[in-house]
């Protein structure tokens, strides 16, 4: 991967044993601003416990460190933002994405008199990932993309250091997959972030990533996407086709 230039998330040695199992071990790795990092690997390698490490939900032995500039680290602690697979909800419920939004980024109780500019924040936020015209739609109703794009919206309040995808669009249409990605880059340009994105889609991976992963408990290739990919087949963790681990080429 390339050198960093300015900010970036560290794992050095980072290993994750858990009721004696090893679910990773000795991560080297530092996910840069301004980069995509895809992570791939078979059912069961260790990616989402990656996630959870940086999170801060599982011990670890090694070092986790997040290089700022030094004016950021003056102002906070690194933030990161994640994107879950799925949002399980009773696809019945009447709360609508501006409820939504408004229990998540409003400080005081919702009950209580809202910000007059809640609104307005909430119209900004949809709008970067393309949803203006969904503020009043019951989430229920919205598509499996619309509404992985409004957990992205609301993962960038407020806006992130390091931006954790958990494979975000499996079960969206390529429509709805193609305006993910596109809106992502677009992120990616326009705030600077460190994205991390596990993917079992790897036949694109070069599409949708500037580096890539390739996970089995250990870093087994890193580097250019369609490297990553050649590696994968070769050490045969996919299966051509999709099947057995769940992946696709
Ligand atoms: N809290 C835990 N305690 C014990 N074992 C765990 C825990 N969390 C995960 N594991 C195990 O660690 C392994 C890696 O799980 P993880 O969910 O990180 O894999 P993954 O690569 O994300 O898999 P998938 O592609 O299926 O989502 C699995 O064998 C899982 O059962």
């Amino acid at each position: 991967m390339s050198e960093c230039k300015f900010c970036c998330t560290e794992m050095k040695g980072v290993s994750v044993s858990k009721e004696g199992n090893s679910l990773l071990q000795d991560i080297n790795v530092h996910f840069h601003c301004n980069e995509i990092t895809a992570i791939v690997g078979p059912n069961g390698a260790g990616k989402t416990t990656l996630f959870r490490t940086l999170l801060g939900e599982m011990p670890y032995t090694g070092e986790i460190k997040h290089h700022m500039h030094e004016y950021e680290k003056r102002m906070h602690n690194p933030i990161i933002g994640y994107v879950p697979q799925h949002l399980n909800f009773d696809k019945t419920t009447p709360i609508t994405t501006f409820d939504l939004f408004s229990a998540c980024m409003q400080k005081r109780p919702i009950w209580t008199r809202m910000r007059t500019s809640l609104r307005k924040e909430v119209e900004k936020a949809l709008a970067e990932v393309k949803l203006d015209y969904a503020i009043d739609r019951k989430i229920g109703m919205l598509s499996g993309g619309e509404l992985q794009r409004v957990l992205l919206a609301l993962a960038l309040q407020p806006k992130p250091d390091l931006l954790l995808l958990d494979e975000p669009i499996s079960g969206v249409d390529v429509n709805g997959q193609k305006l993910f990605y596109e809106t992502v880059q677009e992120l990616k340009h326009k705030y600077h972030m460190a994205i991390v994105l596990i993917t079992h889609e790897i036949g694109q991976l070069e599409l949708i990533c500037d580096n890539a992963i390739l996970l089995n408990k250990k870093i087994l290739a890193m580097g250019d996407p369609l490297t990553v990919r050649q590696e994968a087949v070769r050490q045969k963790q996919f299966q051509v086709g999709g099947g057995l681990n769940g992946s696709t080429l």
